[in-house]
């Protein structure tokens, strides 16, 4: 072949391979843009014809307003503090126990509420359906906080329930207070008004959530399975309702948790032979696991965004962003390695995108001028839904990548399995209606808890668990969990009260509307 011959060639080559390329791109993107316009996720089941059950409507008056907030801010200033795995506040469960007693009379004087104590401070309310056929649901929450301390820049003591600017302050008005306040508020006003269900439900109250629930929920799980209960579903705390919290999504969404991460906690250490300061090994048992942790907080878990519920979060929003974000969103199949360096760059957002992996405790030493033969750190990782406990046991002694260092598993169970969140999930749907009757405005949508709750005891009783709660989120307040300034504003709290208990109302239906009728009606 002449030299001119054998360009020609090469040019007619490149000439398909560019043309292909073309091709390709032109399909992608005429592929992510028929997604972009045609993605609706949302109609579902709000146009279809509800059973009307939710008969009683509230409209809280002056006087219950102030009793109302009287009874919330006492329970707050209850310090019903989880301290550590083995150190409780037994005296303010006890006193707990003795408030939810006088704030909430006919709850515990109707005959239609069976109450009962489990594991001496945990409750558990069977309120009486008249329809015995309908299956039972349970609404959970929690009565311990955490620790809390004013010294760390609290605005407000944190067992004070000050209010401020219409805020109340203090440990538990986000964290979990308020759902547990809430959820029996909302009892107390149904049933003196007269109400009575047509679905049986139960009411579950722990006291140790906040170290593992062991002794709460696992002994209200234990006492349902010996009663040979089943339950339709299961709503707990979780996520809430995020105002300005997601970047470019345009009015609050409320994310219904389908599932939570899985959780690890993993000891390494470091074991040396002591000795005297002056004569000092080139490296100490502390060098090497500093070493060991900072390797563990350079190399994060790799990113998962996309592999668990959070893809349909976003898939749900996309019609909500503008472009080009609407246009992302839409596409995750192409474009989630893109947004997870955008939501990584946030600790919030970062959870939703990886198994998250926090050093929470490091020890070693004990004299100045004693070579320490001990170090110690906890790590406590978060488990993205798409890995294993044992998965990321394996990354980490691949990152540590030291033999002198062990690591062992000290504790730690799998992702939960992730409820239904379909036109049949009626738990979700129920959910999902009383938010959007409440409060218009909002997107629901599903996802993923960062954190974990009691409800994960309760895998064997339901397949259906449902963390959320009717909590307004703005920016700032995701870092009030668990720290420093947590608050609710009052408005937000009575808008739980009024949700819990059209929520009760709600679930009063026999079965979900046909999905799709709405098509058919119009
Ligand atoms: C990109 C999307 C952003 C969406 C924003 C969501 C904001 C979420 C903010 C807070 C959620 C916090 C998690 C709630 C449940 C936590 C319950 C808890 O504290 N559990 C403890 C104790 C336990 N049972 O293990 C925990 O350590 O997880
Ligand atoms: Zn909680
Ligand atoms: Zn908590």
């Amino acid at each position: 072949m002449t030299e001119s011959g054998s360009k020609l060639r090469i040019f007619k080559i490149l000439k398909i391979i560019i043309s292909s390329l073309l091709i390709t791109v032109l399909l992608l993107f005429t592929i992510a843009a028929i997604r972009t316009l045609s993605l609706d996720v949302n109609a579902g089941l709000q146009l279809a014809h509800w059973e009307k059950t939710n008969n009683k409507s509230l409209v809280i008056d002056h006087h219950q307003r102030e009793e109302l907030l009287a009874n919330f801010k006492e329970a707050i200033r209850i310090p019903t503090v989880s301290f550590s795995n083995t150190e409780s506040n037994t005296t303010a469960l006890l006193e707990f126990d003795r408030f939810l007693r006088k704030a909430f009379p006919t709850v515990f004087s109707s005959s239609l509420v069976h109450h009962e104590l489990v594991g001496n401070y945990s409750h558990l309310f069977w309120v009486k359906g008249s329809q015995p056929e309908l299956v039972p649901y349970m609404l959970l929450a929690h009565i311990d906080v955490v620790p809390a301390s004013e010294s760390d820049g609290w605005e407000a003591p944190p067992f004070s329930a000050k209010e401020i600017d219409g805020f109340i302050y203090g440990r538990g008005t986000i964290d979990d207070k308020n759902s547990l306040m809430g959820i029996l508020q909302a009892l107390e006003y149904l049933l003196l008004k007269g109400y009575a269900p047509r679905r049986g439900f139960y009411i579950g109250l722990g006291h140790d959530e906040e170290i593992n629930g062991l002794n709460g929920a696992m002994n209200i799980v234990r006492v349902l399975k010996q009663r040979g209960v089943q339950l339709l579903f299961v709503m707990d705390e979780g996520l809430t309702i995020s105002d300005g919290i997601i970047p470019g999504l345009e009015g609050p969404a409320a994310l219904i948790g389908l599932s939570e991460k899985g959780q690890a906690a993993v000891k390494l250490s470091v074991s040396v032979a002591p000795g005297h300061a002056s004569m000092p090994p080139r490296e100490t048992s502390i060098g090497i696991l500093a070493t060991a942790v900072k390797r563990l907080e350079d190399n994060p878990m790799p990113r998962l965004f996309g592999y668990g519920p959070e893809g349909d979060t976003f898939e749900h929003l996309a019609h909500k962003f503008s472009f080009p974000l609407k246009f992302i969103m839409s596409n995750l199949w192409l474009f989630s390695p893109l947004l997870s360096r955008i939501l990584e760059r946030k600790p919030v957002s970062n959870a939703f995108v990886r198994t998250t992996t926090a050093v929470t405790f490091f020890n070693a030493g004990v004299k100045i001028n004693v070579i320490p033969s001990l170090a110690e750190a906890y790590v406590n990782l978060r488990i993205h839904s798409a890995q294993s406990v044992e998965e990321v046991l394996d990354i980490i002694k691949d990152t540590v990548g030291d033999q002198r260092v062990k690591v062992e598993l000290v504790d730690g169970f799998d992702p939960l399995p992730i409820s239904g969140a379909d036109e049949k999930a009626f738990g979700f749907q129920i959910i999902k209606k009383t938010v959007l009757d409440l409060f218009p405005t909002v997107t629901v949508a599903p996802g993923i808890c960062i954190g974990n709750t009691d409800s994960r005891h309760f895998v064997d009783l339901t397949k259906n668990i449902y963390r959320f709660s009717p909590a307004w989120f703005k920016p700032g307040d995701p870092e009030r969990f668990h720290g420093i300034n947590e608050r609710i504003s009052t408005k937000n709290y009575e808008e739980m009260i009024v949700f819990y208990f059209n929520l009760i109302q709600n679930c009063d239906i026999r079965k979900l509307p046909e999905p799709h009728s709405s098509v058919h009606e119009l």
